[in-house]
């Protein structure tokens, strides 16, 4: 398909997951999953460890059979026996790759193995994932980030329609995330692929997704576009003072909601408090408990992530 049709067809579905189950044996590890990604999008698959992103992938992938749901991949259905989707999906698990030869001669493997003829290929993805200057080193002394790269290059080397990418982030530096990020922009944005990538990151994920989902225990739990995320991140007041008792007094008359925390602090999450914190300043001071800290905090993704999935950070 060329570069032009690809781009016809976006806003149709890449991937469509319905009602998926998958037990093993009496342990049910997917549980009525549903979702569906866009042709162009970047969608980011988000679990805690052992939440069921690898077995999602490998049922997409036909590589498990389901127990019981339908998938599909590009309008097809996925069963055992279609082989015809691996010409346009391309796969990253694990950087695997022949330690003793170099960068080139691993793609140039990987390139026969997709059935790929166009010895350019192989040229091509290096300079599309910056392995160029590396093509001679054995795949062994490539760096962490290098030999993720060629992971990706040789998911890449068929021109897929659809990337899978299982954890690829994971271990990269930040200029390595970058970079990764721009490459799969340019994927999505100029060539029309969508991509699927997994992390237990939410912090990585939204450096590189266009739209996120949740998983947990087997289940989708949240959609999310990444746009959204942002207002959706839940904001506190923090605040102490030098009379712990009188200032309770004082939020309690004024009818303020609080919580204790461990380290003595007042935390405050009513709209009221939050939006306005100069107004609760105020009348402390006019109640002569004037504040020694007043902050209005911002919870982080992987408190969002975690406040979303119902735990508590550092609790299983
Ligand atoms: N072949 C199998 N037989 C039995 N249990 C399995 C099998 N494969 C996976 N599981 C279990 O299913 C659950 C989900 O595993 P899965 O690998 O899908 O999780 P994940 O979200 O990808 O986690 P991770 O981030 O650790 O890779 C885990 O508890 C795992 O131990």
């Amino acid at each position: 398909m060329s570069i032009f049709s690809r781009q016809n067809s976006r806003g149709s579905a890449a991937i469509q997951i319905q009602g998926l189950h998958k037990n093993f044996g009496e342990y049910k590890v997917l549980n009525n999953l549903s979702l569906e990604v866009k042709r162009g999008e970047i969608f980011g698959f988000l679990g805690l460890n052992g939440a069921g992103k690898t077995t999602t992938i490998k049922t997409l992938l036909a590589l498990l059979k389901p127990t019981s749901g339908q998938l599909y991949m590009l309008g097809e259905k996925i069963d055992a026996g279609n082989y015809k989707l691996w010409d346009k999906v391309g796969y990253l698990e694990e950087a695997t790759f022949y330690p003793d030869l170099t960068v080139s001669e691993n793609l140039d493997i990987a390139r026969r193995m997709q059935g790929v003829s166009d010895g350019e290929s192989v040229k091509r993805v290096m300079g599309k994932l910056g392995l160029e200057p590396h093509k001679k080193k054995k795949a062994k002394h490539l760096s962490l980030g290098n030999k993720q790269r060629l992971g990706l290059a040789k998911a890449m080397i068929h021109n897929p329609e659809i990337l899978i990418l299982d954890e690829p982030i994971n271990g990269l530096d930040p200029a390595g995330v970058a970079e990764i990020r721009n490459m799969l922009d340019d994927l999505a944005g100029n060539s029309g692929v969508t991509i699927f990538l997994s992390s237990h990151l939410l912090e990585e994920l939204s450096k590189v997704a266009t739209r996120i989902g949740i998983i947990h225990k087997g289940h989708l739990i949240q959609e999310m576009e990444m746009g959204k995320l942002e207002q959706s991140l839940q904001k506190n007041l923090v605040l102490a003072g030098r009379d712990a008792k009188a200032l309770k007094g004082v939020l309690k008359e004024h009818g303020y909601e609080f919580e204790e925390t461990k380290d003595g602090h007042f935390k405050l999450t009513a709209s009221q408090a939050v939006e306005n914190p100069e107004r609760l300043a105020e009348l402390l001071v006019k109640a002569n408990q004037p504040p020694t800290m007043l902050r209005v905090i911002t919870e982080d993704l992987e408190g969002y992530f975690l406040r979303t999935i119902g735990m508590v950070r550092g609790t299983n």
